[in-house]
């Protein structure tokens, strides 16, 4: 069965931060309701110290159980919040820091969590990476088989 190859935007896409990565989500957040998008933030909802793997989670879950169109996860470096987030069978997470990595990460691996590191791109660079994300299509084709082996274990 081909995979799907583009976002349901009619469900909300689900975001969630560290407290590294709250000023971007705010923005990102702002950016997306601007559009008209419909936002699922499961937090932080401060910048006081918080734990990338309560945000990472709900995030990765909200999108596997289809309950999001897509998701985003911003902390630090992006490091934490993939790596919690790969845990997930049918999640696809990928940190990316520029849009020709954003659309890679749509078209050849069908990424459904973009993770964006905070520290290291700046507020302009994460608002292109989420439009590129979100009008991406997967091309599908030599990729289809590939992705499916990524869940194959
Ligand atoms: O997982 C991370 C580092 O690879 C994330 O970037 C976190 O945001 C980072 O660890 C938070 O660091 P802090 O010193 O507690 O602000």
């Amino acid at each position: 069965m081909s995979q799907q190859t583009t976002f349901n935007l009619s469900l909300p896409i689900a975001i969630g931060s560290d407290h590294a990565g709250f000023d971007y989500k705010e923005e990102i957040i702002s950016y997306l309701e601007a559009k008209g998008l419909q936002v699922k933030d499961v937090g932080a909802f401060s910048s006081e110290s918080a734990d990338y793997p309560d945000f990472a989670h709900p995030v990765a879950t909200l999108v596997e159980r289809e309950q999001a169109a897509f998701g985003i996860l911003v902390c630090g470096s992006g490091n934490g919040v993939a790596i919690t987030a790969n845990k997930h069978q049918g999640i696809r997470a990928a940190i990316c820091w520029g849009e020709e990595l954003a659309r890679l990460a749509r078209c050849h691996n069908n990424a459904n969590v973009l993770c964006v590191p905070a520290r290291f791109v700046d507020d302009a660079v994460a608002k292109q990476m989420v439009d590129v994300f979100i009008n991406t299509p997967f091309e599908g084709g030599r990729h289809e088989n590939r992705v499916r082996k990524i869940a194959c274990l």
